[in-house]
């Protein structure tokens, strides 16, 4: 167990996905963590999956990070800031300004809050979905104000650090248009593409690749948080929605009169500036760099990935990233592996002498 930066204790309000993942992580660093929740029944099972110990009276934090939905975080960290005179309070919630705006206005003690947001979450809620390392090498944001000092908002950099993130400083406003982007509107963007499933043909579905699900798997994220997400950031939102229509729009526009001069040119602009977009996100680690891929065909028995990744271990190739494709009923699955572009041909060639089928 590496040394903590926090000394604790750290009070966690709100123990589903987020707070129990924090809980995971700091108790895995030694920190002593308190739990609270509106809900006995998340409190108790977060508790038995080891994220910290329910709150006790007398119990002095540190630090209290407040994991609620976001139409309630203001309340609760207003009455954190006043429950606990010493402690420095921050929140996780996925929208900022809204937030810092509602205690401002309550004339909240800002000089011990400093709103933040891990940009690692995940499609399901609670405390069981909770995971130690879910924010180990993800950004997370800070959203700085200047009603706190530097060396009080230092141990909410400690927060960051010890569960293993990247801090990035942003303004409220800064934060908001930005995760609009990055995450907002794919949501919006997901959750629309699905819908076209629903009354969808059986034998349309049963095709299903890669691509949909790529496109879709945010499609299944809890509804009443993301009414609370979008409701709380709809300006930049609404901004960049409109951008997308227009874009949408002229797509369809050149796809019903494909005879016309430039109209197939026009589709592939749109097309190569996917290309270009897709390109502008960072890689694993943050870093904007690309893996090659090779797609290795796995038959359907037990014990084959395995053999595969002992394979790819015995070539002497780390394995930066991997990807299953798996369709229902046929026998073999497809096992995208990314691996650094230098090592690329040495390890098709060793996967194709060990016997292995290579699809791409
Ligand atoms: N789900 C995700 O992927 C991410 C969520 N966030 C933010 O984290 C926050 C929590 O989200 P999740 O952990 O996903 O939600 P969750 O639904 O898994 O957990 C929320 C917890 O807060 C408790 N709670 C609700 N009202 C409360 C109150 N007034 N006092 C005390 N406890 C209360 C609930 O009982 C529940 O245990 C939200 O503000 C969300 O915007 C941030 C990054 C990612
Ligand atoms: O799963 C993903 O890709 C996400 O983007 C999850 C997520 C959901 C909500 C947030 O506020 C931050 C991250």
């Amino acid at each position: 167990m590496s040394e903590a930066r926090l000394t604790g204790p750290v009070r966690i309000v709100g123990v589903g996905l987020l707070g129990a993942s924090i809980g995971l992580g700091l108790r895995a660093k030694g920190v002593e963590v308190i739990l609270a929740d509106a809900s006995p029944t998340h409190l108790a099972i977060a508790a038995d999956y080891g994220a910290g110990r329910p709150a006790a009276p007398g119990d002095v934090p540190q630090l209290v990070v407040v994991c609620v939905p976001p139409d309630v975080t203001a309340d609760v960290v207003a009455s954190e800031l006043a429950a606990n005179p010493t402690a420095i309070v921050t929140d996780v919630a996925s929208v900022k300004l809204a937030i810092y705006d509602d205690l401002v206005a309550r004339g909240a003690d800002l000089s011990r809050y400093l709103g933040t947001h891990p940009m690692a979450g995940r499609e399901l809620g609670g405390p069981m979905s909770g995971r130690a390392d879910l924010f180990v090498g993800r950004p997370w944001v800070v959203a700085a104000h200047e009603g706190i000092s530097y060396r009080d908002a230092s141990v909410i950099d400690d927060l960051i650090l010890d569960l293993g993130a990247t801090l990035v400083e942003l303004t409220p406003e800064q934060h908001d248009r930005a995760v609009a982007l990055v995450s907002h509107v794919p949501q919006v963007v997901s959750t629309l593409m699905a819908r076209r499933l629903i009354d969808a043909p059986h034998a349309s579905v049963n095709l299903a690749g890669q691509g949909i699900r790529d496109v879709t798997r945010v499609a299944a994220s809890d509804p009443e948080l993301w009414v609370q997400i979008l409701g709380q950031n709809s300006a930049p939102v609404i901004e960049i929605l409109r951008g997308y229509r227009d874009d949408l729009d002229r797509f369809i526009d050149a796809l019903v009169d494909l005879e016309a001069p430039g109209a197939r040119r026009r589709i592939a602009e749109e097309l190569f500036g996917g290309n270009t977009g897709v390109e502008r996100l960072p890689g694993k680690h943050g870093v904007d760099r690309r893996y090659a891929s090779l797609i290795v065909m796995v038959d359907d028995r037990p014990g084959q990935l395995a053999r595969l990744f002992n394979d790819v271990g015995d070539a002497g190739v780390n394995l930066e990233d991997l990807r299953l494709e798996h369709s229902p009923g046929a026998q073999v699955g497809l096992a995208e592996i990314f691996v650094l572009p230098e090592v690329q041909e040495r390890l098709t060639d060793e996967l194709a002498a060990r016997g292995w089928r290579i699809a791409g």
